[in-house]
């Protein structure tokens, strides 16, 4: 069996799939930092014929599908396998394998870091050193004192990997935690299962957590903002289109919540570098990287070669393969 891998991956599991594989070629697309695209693919797999394929931003369209039938699996390194036609895979009967939480520790890990400069007013403390205004008379104390994150409450939509992962990092912080996630089976022990509204209504910090697709997109509206606190903060490192980015626009702007933390927006990137929010001083953006770490490579990696070992002995098939109808995403 051939494998073609356009992932990045580590030297241990590309080891590891030497074991059932009896070629791989290793080309992982962050060596020339192209993306292929539809035409590219189907002559890629048409050239090199592989059995297997592992990818996580090139383009699967049922136009590849179509063109080159000898794929018995599609590896994406992906959470949510948004550069491929999912439908099509399924139709064609090509499993798809996910990784789900493989950058979970890094939204986490930046989630709590931005969280807490936000609560602490840290970005604006360093912009008024940088201006040189700490001289005699100035009280810095008193001009950006913040608040703690310790007990307060937060609330998830959306309780996948990601919300997860930040969940055990705010173990020691003592905060009451509240979820809205209708396709979870079990329980969060610790947690507690509300409803979207009483997540906007009650919580002081309100973080979204959702995948992209028809049933997501703008379900944060306007409606659900208006029930936010006054004090309350909201967070979206997800995806852009599944908040009315408008509505959160004019509640910011009017000031009747305290801020915003978004990471991601409608057009990446926005058009002429300006997003809707620049002109807010109640926002932290950053440029969609909170998943941005190398360690990353090494846990989408692990995450891959587990599953398609698992895939190859036909264990657990219905864990491993994804889902399209899974909602709520692991984002
Ligand atoms: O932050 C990221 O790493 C990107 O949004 C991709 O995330 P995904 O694995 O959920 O597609």
């Amino acid at each position: 069996m051939k494998l073609l891998v356009r992932a990045p991956m580590v030297e241990r599991d590309l080891n590891r799939l030497k074991g059932v594989f009896s070629e791989i070629i290793y080309n992982p697309w962050t060596i020339t930092g192209e993306r292929y695209y539809e035409d590219e693919m189907i002559e890629l797999l048409t050239r090199e014929k592989p059995d297997g394929l592992i990818i996580e931003l090139d383009e699967i369209t049922e136009k590849v599908i179509r063109n080159y039938k000898g794929l018995k699996f599609i590896g994406d390194c992906r959470a949510t396998p948004e550069n491929i036609d999912v439908k099509s895979c399924s139709a064609y009967g090509i499993p798809l394998l996910t990784t789900p939480g493989r950058n979970a520790q890094a939204v986490a890990e930046l989630w709590l870091s931005t969280v807490i400069m936000f609560l602490r007013n840290v970005l604006a403390s360093m912009k008024w050193m940088e201006e040189e205004n700490w001289i005699d008379g100035t009280t810095p104390y008193y001009l950006f004192r913040g608040n703690e994150l310790y007990e307060k409450h937060v609330g998830f939509i959306g309780m996948g990997a990601v919300p997860r992962a930040i969940f055990k990092l705010l173990k020691p912080f003592n905060c009451k935690v509240s979820y809205y996630d209708p396709y979870l089976k079990n329980e969060i022990e610790g947690a507690e299962k509300v409803s979207l509204e009483e997540i906007f209504k009650n919580c002081e910090i309100v973080s979204v957590h959702l995948p992209s697709n028809e049933n997501t997109r703008e379900m944060i509206d306007e409606k659900l903002l208006n029930l936010m606190k006054e004090d309350a903060i909201f967070i979206n490192s997800s995806r852009s289109n599944v908040v009315d980015n408008k509505k959160l626009y004019r509640v910011l702007d009017e000031r009747k919540i305290r801020g915003a933390i978004i990471d991601v927006f409608d057009v990446e990137p926005p058009i002429g570098g300006k997003t809707i929010f620049d002109n807010l001083d109640n926002v932290i953006l950053t440029p969609h990287i909170y998943g941005a770490t190398f360690e990353v490579v090494n846990h989408q990696s692990k995450i891959i070669t587990d599953k398609i070992l698992k895939f190859i002995d036909g264990e657990n098939l219905e864990e491993i393969i994804f889902n399209s109808d899974i909602l709520t995403g692991e984002s």
